[in-house]
């Protein structure tokens, strides 16, 4: 029987870092903002409804979509940014579905799906348990800005797009504080695997 886990946190918090963590031990993770950017590439039907909806501003010169203007958008504009997530989420949800079930057929132990907006999106029942990456408010905002160069008001921006990092704390089964070291991070992943009996 797999454990399937839900790998949550906040932009920027350390999902990635612990995805590849584990992906290291030779576990399987299927990673939403992967299947978030497959949905929308030329030719699927998500990128249709969102040029109808945002224009031919919103694409490259090969009309590709332009990740970075449409985030200018989004992150600016709750209205926009919830009609965006209307077209692509249900995509998404299918996706991930999709990959679970195969995951779950080769007989995997243990299946992570690493999933952003995991409690926002109401994803919960995808998973039988919750790990939350989680930074305090101040080095979320400084790696963020760092990691894409972001100013702080691009930055605050995208954070305040998202269910506050500490809200998420009482609603998950185990929590990785991500504020110190890598190391530190892989000490507390690997106790948690030995306590679900995983590792
Ligand atoms: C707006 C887009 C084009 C920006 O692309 P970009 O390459 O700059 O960022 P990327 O996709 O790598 O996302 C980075 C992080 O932003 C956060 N984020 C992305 N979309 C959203 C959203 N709709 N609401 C809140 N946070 C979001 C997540 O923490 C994510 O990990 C892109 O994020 C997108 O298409 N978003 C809508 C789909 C979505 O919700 N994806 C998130 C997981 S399903
Ligand atoms: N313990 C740590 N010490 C120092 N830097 C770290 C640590 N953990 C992560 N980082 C850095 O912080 C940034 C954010 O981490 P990461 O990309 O793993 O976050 P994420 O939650 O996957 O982000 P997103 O959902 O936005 O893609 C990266 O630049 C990463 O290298």
């Amino acid at each position: 029987m797999a454990l399937i886990v839900g790998l949550t946190g906040g932009i920027a918090s350390g999902k990635s870092t612990v995805a590849n963590l584990i992906r290291s031990k030779g576990y399987t993770i299927i990673d939403a903002d992967v299947e978030a950017r497959l949905a929308v590439e030329r030719g699927e039907p998500a990128y249709n409804e969102i040029v109808a909806f945002f224009g031919k501003e919103i694409l490259l010169d090969d009309q590709q979509i332009n990740r970075a203007k449409l985030g200018e958008i989004i992150f600016n504009d709750e209205e926009k940014r919830q009609k965006l997530n209307s077209i692509v989420h249900p995509d998404v949800r299918r996706r991930m579905l999709n990959k679970r079930e195969e995951a779950i057929h080769k007989g995997e132990k243990l299946i992570i799906m690493d999933i952003p907006l995991l409690f926002e999106s109401k994803l919960t029942g995808m998973v039988e348990k919750v790990l939350l990456v989680y930074v305090d408010e101040q080095t979320q905002l400084q790696r963020l800005m760092e990691r894409n160069q972001f100013t702080e008001e691009e930055a605050l921006a995208r954070i305040r797009s998202q269910m506050p990092l500490k809200d998420k704390v009482p609603l998950s089964d185990a929590i990785i504080n991500n504020n110190g070291s890598i190391e530190e991070t892989e000490a507390q992943l690997n106790q948690i695997l030995i306590d679900w009996k995983v590792m």
